[in-house]
């Protein structure tokens, strides 16, 4: 069984190549960054070590690697594959399409067997948004084609994997917890099962819960820490008062998911302070840059921010600490982090009320633009400089 895996970074080393290679698919990895591609090509091996106090090993063994530039080489890694996965960034899902669409007109014009696409990106319907991006590549006679035989199905994913400063290129360093749920109703007969994959009917209240707590969560204790000027996750929860913040937030979309999905609220809880005690783990050190980073993806109307919070809203819910995570978002500044820059420009350029409205597509006469402009004035002198 072979899989291409699209994005050989954090995730797609530390999680989805080690499971996928557990499960006994042979992985090739594609990737743009030509170093990280010749060190898989050259040595075909790396080490996933645990953040536990016996810092565990596991060895993945047999694996190759392409670059991702050369779409002739991607398209026929596509054509060959019994599975295709991603984790490269949900912006990036439509520089990747090209290349599986045209995969794709060559497995089917070798009458080959049925493929599936997971996208385990940090967003709603990630392998959906591939599937839209791969077809714009299709005619119209090819998508008709690819329908039934190649399938998409959505997933979330969970695993916190930081920058990784190992001397070893290669050894990526992970924590113990794992998720990964695969929406069996989007897959097509004959799967090749993957080991530690939780398939389910419905993804939706398992991507929600996912995104709403462990990435609202996580981005709040990121953007709260650098108003204080922390620059690690480790650091800023060392603090109670940010700890209790970013646990009021939890309990806010907590509300939400258990008001939405009939979620029991004692178990809910639970899964909020097991996700504290994931952010507090000392083996790990996870920098404020990395799940602060594309805030303006993180401020988009469908993210871990607006989302939970318009919807929380609309079932008559009123969020306060959302609002505050979101006009934290819009203090965070990384100059290597674009998005953050563009922020900090739109800001200054037209006004935080007009910069509000752009980036989280809430009207300014919805509450919640006033209570976001609210918190930002309070905390935009708190900025630790
Ligand atoms: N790190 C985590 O804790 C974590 C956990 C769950 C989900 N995710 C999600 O997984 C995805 C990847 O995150 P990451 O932390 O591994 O990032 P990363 O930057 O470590 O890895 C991304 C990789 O994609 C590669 N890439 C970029 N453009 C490409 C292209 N056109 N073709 C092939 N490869 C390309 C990059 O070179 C990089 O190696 C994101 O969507 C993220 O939200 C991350
Ligand atoms: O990857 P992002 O930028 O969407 O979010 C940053 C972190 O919150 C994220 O990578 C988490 O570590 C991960 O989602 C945990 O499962």
């Amino acid at each position: 069984m072979r899989a291409l895996h699209f994005g050989a970074g954090n995730i797609g080393r530390g999680f989805i190549g080690l499971l996928l290679s557990n499960s006994g698919y042979k992985v090739t990895f594609s990737d743009v960054n030509e170093t990280l591609v010749g060190h898989l090509q050259e040595r075909g091996a790396y080490t996933v070590r645990l953040a536990n106090e016996t810092q565990d090993e596991f060895h993945v063994e047999g694996v190759s690697a392409i670059l991702g530039k050369q779409i002739d080489v991607v398209a026929d890694a596509v054509a060959e594959a019994d599975l295709v996965t991603t984790a490269v960034g949900v912006n990036i899902l439509k520089h990747i399409a090209e290349g599986i669409a045209r995969g794709i007109e060559r497995r089917i014009e070798r009458g080959a067997q049925p493929l599936h696409v997971i996208a385990c990106e940090n967003a709603i319907g990630g392998s959906t948004q591939l599937k839209e991006h791969v077809y714009s590549h299709l005619s119209e006679a090819m998508q008709q084609r690819a329908e039934g035989l190649i399938a998409f199905p959505d997933a979330a994913v969970d695993r916190i994997v930081p920058l990784q400063h190992n001397e070893d290129p290669l050894e990526v360093t992970v924590e113990p917890f794992y998720e990964w749920v695969v929406d069996e109703s989007q897959m097509l007969p004959g799967f090749h099962r993957i080991e530690g994959v939780h398939y389910v009917d419905h993804l939706e209240p398992y991507i929600e819960r996912k995104l709403f707590t462990v990435n609202t969560g996580h981005c709040s204790a990121a953007y709260l820490g650098f108003i204080q000027g922390y620059s690690t996750i480790q650091e800023a929860m060392a603090h109670e008062d940010i700890v209790k913040q970013v646990e009021q937030i939890m309990n806010e979309t907590g509300a939400l998911l258990v008001k939405k999905y009939g979620f029991d609220s004692a178990e809910h809880e639970r899964y909020i302070h097991k996700i504290l005690d994931r952010f507090r783990n000392p083996y790990l050190t996870d920098e404020v840059t990395r799940v602060g980073r594309s805030p303006i993806r993180k401020l988009s109307s469908n993210d871990r921010l607006v989302r939970p919070a318009m919807q929380a809203f609309d079932l008559g819910l009123h969020p306060v600490y959302l609002p505050k995570a979101m006009a934290a978002a819009f203090l965070f500044r990384d100059e290597a982090d674009q998005e953050s820059m563009d922020i900090q420009a739109a800001v200054s350029r037209e006004g935080i009320d007009k910069a509000i409205t752009r980036y989280t597509s809430i009207p300014q006469e919805h509450p919640l633009h006033a209570s976001i402009a609210a918190e930002y004035e309070q905390l935009k002198n708190q900025v630790h400089s």
